[in-house]
């Protein structure tokens, strides 16, 4: 399989596979860092669960937890038998994933992971930008990670979209968060999309790397490490996720949650990161560990998929909202935007 590049390339740089040095726990260490990879840790601890039980697909304690809004429809999680019959009859829906616009530490060169920084002046734009070029495609949810860059691209997207309805982030953290942030017109609710927040779409934890100058750190530990710890599958950065650690929680947020939304025929959009999405399209695009090396996302780049019976067809990027050939995908795109057409005039 030819190996998917989004955009561009850094390169053929192969991983070793060997462990990082131990010792640099020691030389990166800074408290700040620990805090945060400590709070992590105890969250990395609960997805591990929900990996194992991710397997038998059938996840009402996960769902129970996590997908109680006032503003979806419930989508029930079907046997596995059913479940493989119902992809084949499912509907058709598009999928768009989009990593956020340029980050004040992108900007900086800085290792981000899960520190929550927001968008530069030029992310901003980015994500406006995103937001046209996807004008024209139906969005009935929206996922994003925690972070404040990846929610931050979203909403300023969706102001861009010619449908008009408004974002509404949910709250589901506590019961009176719930209760608190309800709507009460059905009308009102039409013109609301959804939007799910949770932190297993997060950048991958990168660890003692956290706020470390990208330059710096390879002129010290070297090109190949760094390029190791930053592109390789399976080995993390000192005290960190590997993205094969951030596949476990993100691709299982995307089977368990998203994956029957698009079953349903729901229209989505997910806003995120780097490694997360580079996690999400190798499953999708059933990339190998080899393959996803080479797999570069630029930022605010908005990537088309359809779903439809089972299958996700990755239909490359929108270039502009006014190209033609994008919403020729299938009818259902085309129809859509006849009817955005009709609206206007
Ligand atoms: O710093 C980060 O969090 C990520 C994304 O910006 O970096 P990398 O390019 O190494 O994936």
């Amino acid at each position: 399989m030819a190996t998917a590049v989004f955009h561009q390339s850094i390169g053929t740089h192969q991983s070793h596979g060997h462990l990082y040095n131990s010792g640099i726990h020691q030389e990166l260490g800074k408290s700040s860092v620990r805090l945060i990879s400590k709070a992590f840790e105890v969250d990395v601890g609960l997805s591990r669960r929900v990996c194992y039980n991710s397997g038998q697909r059938n996840l009402g304690v996960i769902r129970a937890s996590t997908s109680q809004t006032s503003v979806i429809d419930h989508v029930s999680s079907p046997s596995k038998n059913k479940e493989s019959e119902s992809r084949k009859k499912s509907n058709e829906a598009a999928l768009i994933l989009i990593r956020h616009g340029e980050s004040l530490w992108n900007e900086k060169n800085l290792f981000t992971g899960c520190v929550d920084v927001p968008l530069s002046k030029k992310g901003v734009e980015e994500a406006l930008e995103a937001g046209k070029r996807i004008s024209n495609i139906p969005v009935d949810m929206i996922y994003t990670s925690a972070l404040i860059r990846a929610q931050m691209t979203a909403m300023l997207a969706m102001t861009q979209h010619r449908r008009k309805k408004v974002p509404v982030m949910l709250h589901n953290e506590s019961e009176q968060a719930r209760a608190w942030s309800q709507i009460f017109s059905e009308d009102t609710k039409l013109q609301s999309i959804p939007v799910v927040a949770d932190w297993r779409l997060n950048e991958r934890m990168y660890g003692e790397l956290q706020g470390l100058n990208k330059q710096e750190t390879a002129d010290r530990y070297g090109k190949e490490q760094v390029h190791e710890w930053r592109r390789s599958y399976d080995v993390p950065p000192p005290n960190g996720e590997s993205l094969e650690m951030c596949a476990e929680r993100a691709v299982a947020y995307f089977k368990d949650q998203i994956e029957p939304q698009l079953l349903s025929g729901k229209n989505i959009m997910i806003a995120a990161h780097g490694n997360s999405l580079r996690s999400i399209i190798m499953y999708l695009d059933k990339l190998t560990s080899q393959e996803v090396i080479s797999l570069e996302l630029s930022t605010g780049i908005p990537m088309l998929y359809i779903f439809k019976e089972g299958k996700f067809t990755r239909r490359g990027s929108p270039s502009a909202p006014t190209e033609a050939g994008v919403y020729a995908y299938t009818k259902k795109l085309a129809l859509y935007r006849q009817k955005l057409d009709e609206m206007v005039h």
